[in-house]
């Protein structure tokens, strides 16, 4: 066994390299330990590998070697259904919602994971956190606006009640206005003793709510930090972050 809960990584990944074929790795050799209750950001250029990274630890896309264990349990290659039930979740970018079905139909196929004495009650417990979905249960989810949809999203995620919650750009293509919201709702998920990692283009916002950031470049961690030294850090914004290269990821580019 390893050493106290105080002590073990929420997450962990040791020299892991990750990719769609075999013989083209995309995340080149991660080292990165993430403590219970922090909020970190994942940040880089375009094509930089995060998506992929995050996907990996998901159980989505392929882990050619190297290992993530979970509160100190080897998790690298259990299947992305036990991955969830076993208390990571991942919300992904795109298709993270049915939006054929209704709120509540979507609440109910997440909750298909759990002990089906545990599933109501659950339900429950997210009408409760989220009482915006409450207010209208049989809407479907592809009539709810980008900001309702993220928040059925991240409800989904948190059926089983995670220990850790792995987002992929939650902020894309919202106004700046309900990516506050979301970041909001991350933060009391964050205060609520949840790990929460997140991928973010949106990258000024994600520093003032993380308490750490990563920076992968080229498949590989380039720089970490405090999120705050990060916010002031114009030469690791310049050389990592793309500012003046990519728009989108321009440190500030999406604040008023
Ligand atoms: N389904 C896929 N099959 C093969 N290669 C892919 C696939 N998805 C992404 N890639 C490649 O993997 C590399 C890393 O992409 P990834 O999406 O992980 O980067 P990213 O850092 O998340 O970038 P972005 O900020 O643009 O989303 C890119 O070269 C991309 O072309």
């Amino acid at each position: 066994m390893s050493g106290s809960a105080s002590t073990t990584p929420a997450l962990e990944m040791r020299a892991l390299v990750a990719g769609y074929e075999p013989d083209l790795p995309i995340v080149r050799g991660v080292n990165l330990s993430v403590a219970p209750g922090e909020l970190l950001v994942l940040l880089g250029p375009n094509g930089a590998g995060k998506s992929t990274l995050v996907k990996a630890i998901a159980g989505v896309v392929p882990i050619h070697s190297g290992s993530v264990t979970l509160a100190g349990r080897d998790i690298t290659h259990v299947p992305a259904h036990r991955k969830i039930a076993q208390g990571l979740a991942f919300v992904p970018q795109t298709e993270n919602i049915f939006a054929t079905l209704s709120i509540h139909e979507n609440l109910q196929l997440a909750a298909a994971v759990l002990p089906k004495q545990l599933r109501a009650d659950r339900i429950k417990a997210l009408y409760e956190r989220f009482p915006d979905l409450a207010t209208a249960p049989s809407r479907l989810a592809g009539a709810l606006s980008g900001g309702q949809r993220q928040m059925l999203a991240v409800a989904r995620a948190l059926i089983v009640d995670p220990p850790v919650v792995i987002l992929d750009e939650p902020s894309a293509g919202l106004s700046p206005k309900i990516v506050s919201e979301v970041f909001e709702m991350l933060q009391q998920i964050n205060a609520a003793g949840v790990t929460v990692i997140l991928v973010e283009q949106n990258v000024k916002a994600a520093l003032k709510i993380a308490s750490r950031a990563v920076i992968l470049v080229e498949g590989q961690i380039r720089h970490e930090g405090a999120a705050a030294s990060l916010l002031d850090d114009p030469i690791v914004a310049k050389l990592y972050l793309g500012t003046g290269h990519a728009q989108n990821h321009s440190v500030g580019a999406e604040q008023p």
